[in-house]
């Protein structure tokens, strides 16, 4: 169905924060502006903040104008984007403030309606009571949940239960924002559409895989937030397993939303978990120091504002994991990611393994491997190493390494690469479920999580320390060094 048909009703709840703010409302006006979406749409802002249309309307522009580049921005496309934002103000916890939501609804004719809630996970349950008891859901309607949901399998459970009282599984669209980038998108074409690695993607091949995703950024005075999640909840539960699944699984037989689903489950199902002494050898905790970012003195983590002395939250994580099935017995994958690292780099490096016997010059073997990089940011793009004899008569037979590179932003036909939040919706109107993940996968995931998480807590100890704008702990280096092998940075 063509998404600039549908005629939905977007309603935004926890629309003043900073998620709706800085993303949403941004890539619905990126939409609208591209004509990808009816302008006879109506996104509604819904929010405790005592405000009229008018205020979160220059609300919404003033988020406009921070975050979209000025060349975007033209006097039509923003009227056209104003002429669809309404407001409603509900304490989401309130039932009768729904009776607004139910009314303003009703008006409207026959439209998919789309609950967006970008608030915590915490409301999830209540809000979807409050609109079933106001008359406000339909057969037809949507709902989106943001990550993480719950903070372990128990909770996210008790979540999943609430919600689905209320909406089935075909109505429920759970966020994951990476799923929703180019280059992770593009993983799928790399891998499936091209025989070169369709043939080559398994233990045979391959020795080790490397999955980065490094952020420059702190936690952006989100410290309530953030010391009760730490890296793994907010970043490895969800971003960092979906891009291992996205890695590892085997092909599903069409691009279905359940049939790639299906296959992520089975990745996730055959993750080996940590156990014993694996904990010493497979797993590396982090916490950021006082540092300096890009020449500027930051503070640490347990100098940030809201600082509780007693925390022993981690700011960085990595991951040496194993997964027991026939296409990766033997083939380490080694995860890692942090805040406050010496740069925002997110990247999959597939490490192919050497010929079987090497005939060049013996001090050359260390060259001899082809490399994959499948970069997410920044510069997003593809980038594969190989090996060439250095040109010229005098350097006999000389292998020199050198790397094909894809830049998306040089290849593209498109005059932008679309953030991931204009791709998620457009596909949210569209009610194709792709990009979004299923309530087992987000089961699977927790199973898998939890046993970290429950060793943590009962251990007790303070995460490693590590210095602002380094690459993390000296623990992490060790962990794949041992191995033989390094981390990169590098493409
Ligand atoms: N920010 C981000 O980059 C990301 C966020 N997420 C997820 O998105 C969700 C939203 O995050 P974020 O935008 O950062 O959070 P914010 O705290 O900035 O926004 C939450 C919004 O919900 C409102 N709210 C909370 N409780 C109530 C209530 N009882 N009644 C009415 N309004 C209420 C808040 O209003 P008030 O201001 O009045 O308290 C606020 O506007 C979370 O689930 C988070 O985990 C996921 C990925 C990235
Ligand atoms: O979900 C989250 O993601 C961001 C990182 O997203 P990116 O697209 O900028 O890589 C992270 O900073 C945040 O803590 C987390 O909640």
């Amino acid at each position: 169905m063509s998404s600039h048909n549908t005629l939905s009703d977007i309603v935004i709840f926890g629309a003043m924060g900073d998620l709706a703010q800085r993303k949403l409302i941004p890539a619905l006006y990126q939409l609208a502006r591209e004509d990808l979406i009816n302008k006879s749409s109506r996104i509604l802002g819904v929010a405790r903040q005592d405000i009229d249309k008018e205020t979160f309307i220059s609300d919404c522009t003033k988020s406009l104008h921070r975050f979209i580049k000025k060349d975007e921005l033209d006097k039509e496309s923003l009227a056209a984007f104003m002429s669809m934002l309404d407001y409603c103000k509900i304490n989401f916890t309130e039932a009768e403030n729904y009776k607004n939501l139910q009314s303003t609804l009703t008006t409207q004719d026959d439209r998919t309606r789309i609950f967006y809630y970008a608030t915590p996970a915490s409301m999830f349950g209540p809000i979807s009571q409050n609109l079933s008891e106001a008359g406000c859901l339909n057969e037809q309607c949507r709902m989106v949940m943001e990550k993480p949901i719950g903070h372990d399998l128990i909770s996210a459970n008790a979540i999943n239960d609430q919600v689905s009282e209320f909406f089935s599984e075909s109505q429920i669209y759970r966020i994951d924002h990476y799923l929703g980038k180019e280059t992770v998108q593009n993983l799928m074409a790399l891998r499936f559409a091209n025989p070169l690695f369709g043939t080559q993607w398994n233990q045979n091949h391959i020795s080790h895989v490397e999955i980065t995703v490094a952020e420059q950024v702190g936690i952006e005075g989100r410290w309530g937030y953030f010391d009760q999640a730490g890296q793994m909840r907010d970043m490895v539960q969800n971003h960092l397993l979906q891009l291992l699944c996205l890695t590892a699984m085997n092909p599903p037989d069409d691009l279905s939303a359940d049939l790639i689903r299906n296959e992520k489950v089975k990745v996730l199902k055959a993750m080996r978990p940590i156990t014993g002494d694996m904990h010493n050898t497979h797993v590396v905790r982090g916490r950021y120091t006082k540092g300096m970012i890009d020449n500027t003195q930051v503070p640490g983590y347990m100098e940030e504002e809201g600082a509780n002395p007693k925390s022993n939250t981690e700011t960085f994580v990595a991951l040496k994991v194993e997964i027991d099935n026939w296409r990766w017995a033997g083939v380490p994958f080694y995860l890692r990611t942090g805040k406050r690292l010496a740069g925002k780099l997110s990247q999959i490096t597939i490490h192919f393994k050497q010929q079987p016997h090497f005939i060049f010059n013996e001090s050359q073997r260390n060259l001899a491997q082809n490399k994959l990089t499948i970069r997410l940011q920044p510069e997003e793009g593809i980038s594969l190493q190989v090996l060439n004899k250095d040109q010229g008569l005098s350097n006999g037979m000389r292998l020199r390494s050198e790397s094909l590179n894809l830049s998306f932003s040089q290849s593209t036909t498109q005059d932008r690469i679309p953030d991931a939040y204009e791709r998620l919706l457009l596909e949210l109107i569209k009610g194709n479920q792709n990009l979004f993940v299923r309530r087992d996968e987000i089961e699977h995931a927790w199973k898998w999580c939890d046993q970290l998480l429950d060793h943590w807590k009962m251990e007790n100890k303070a995460p490693q320390p590590y210095a602002a704008g380094s690459w993390g702990p000296k623990a992490a280096d060790l962990l794949i060094m041992k191995d033989g092998n390094c981390w990169h940075e590098d493409q």
